[in-house]
């Protein structure tokens, strides 16, 4: 049978743990199928990002129509998208196919050693550009403090991250709080701004969580993909990251990635 096909729109990591190789690995455990749109190759390994070099955003927009028209678009998300001209395209082509299928916006700025993956001018562009477009938007702390000005460190501060956020034209937001160190649970925020739901977790003792966030968003993508409702892709996606942040391994000198190896028959 054809599976669900699941579209990401974003970088690549040699590392193999974030961006494009994590989103096609969730993909995969999902029973969903990847499309790709790369929109730039990044130099990295566990230690951090040495660099990175984007696509034309022509190239970016071809390979979006490329799949859509032919194999067909399910659900996307967007990850690393580098530049304020990416993401106009992006934005430019999701509305010439009519937006017909969820997108998850995760606005990847930087790498969780600090280094940015987005150029300066670009946050603008994600704002008003890409979270009108979105179904939802998978923030983390720093990634709402730049959006927003806000610092996230408690329940209260997260709802109100939630509002602001929402002002910028989502339908759903998704406050991540893996960065709320300290705490003994994660929880994350899901909103609409009707609804506030907690999602709340363990906080395993790793510093192997290279890609948690790709992971997660992608996993959220793939349910939505087989047609779940965005309170039950994000649920079924928390419970999915947890496991994977489990089973993190180490990988490298630094930090190593997220795995979702645990899918498979033959694992633990
Ligand atoms: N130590 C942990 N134990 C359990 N869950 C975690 C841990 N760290 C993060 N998470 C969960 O993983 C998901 C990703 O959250 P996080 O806030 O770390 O995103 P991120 O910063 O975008 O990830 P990345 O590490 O890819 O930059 C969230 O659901 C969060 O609650
Ligand atoms: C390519 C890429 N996308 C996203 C992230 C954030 O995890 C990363 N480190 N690298």
């Amino acid at each position: 049978m054809t599976p669900r096909t699941a579209l990401t729109i974003a970088g690549s990591d040699s590392g193999g743990g974030a961006g494009i190789q994590a989103d096609l690995r969730t993909f995969f455990a999902h029973g969903v199928h990847g499309l790709v749109a790369l929109t730039a190759v990044t130099v990295q390994n566990s230690l951090g990002v040495q660099g990175f070099t984007e696509l034309p955003p022509d190239v970016v927009t071809a390979q979006i129509k490329a799949v859509a028209s032919d194999m067909g678009v399910n659900a996307a998300k967007t990850g690393m998208l580098a530049s304020a001209e990416i993401i106009r395209a992006v934005a430019k082509t999701l509305d010439e196919l009519g937006s017909a299928f969820p997108l998850v916006v995760d606005p990847v700025a930087a790498s969780m050693t600090g280094h940015a993956l987005l150029r300066e001018d670009a946050l603008e562009a994600i704002r008003t550009e890409l979270f009108p477009r979105a179904t939802l938007i998978t923030p983390n702390l720093d990634e709402v403090r730049l959006l927003t000005g806000i610092s996230v460190v408690d329940t209260a501060s997260q709802r109100a991250a939630a509002e602001a956020l929402l002002a910028f034209g989502s339908r759903w937001v998704l406050v991540k709080g893996g960065h709320m160190t300290g705490t003994p649970e994660c929880v994350d925020l899901l909103s609409d701004g009707r609804e506030f739901i907690s999602l709340t977790g363990p906080r395993y003792e790793t510093q192997n969580t290279h890609g948690g966030g790709d992971t997660l968003a992608s996993a959220i993508t793939a349910s939505l993909a087989k047609g779940a409702s965005v309170p039950d892709a994000v649920a079924a996606g928390k419970k999915f990251i947890e496991r994977c942040v489990a089973e993190a391994y180490p990988l490298g000198a630094g930090v190593g990635p997220v795995s979702p190896f645990w899918v498979l028959p033959q694992s633990s």
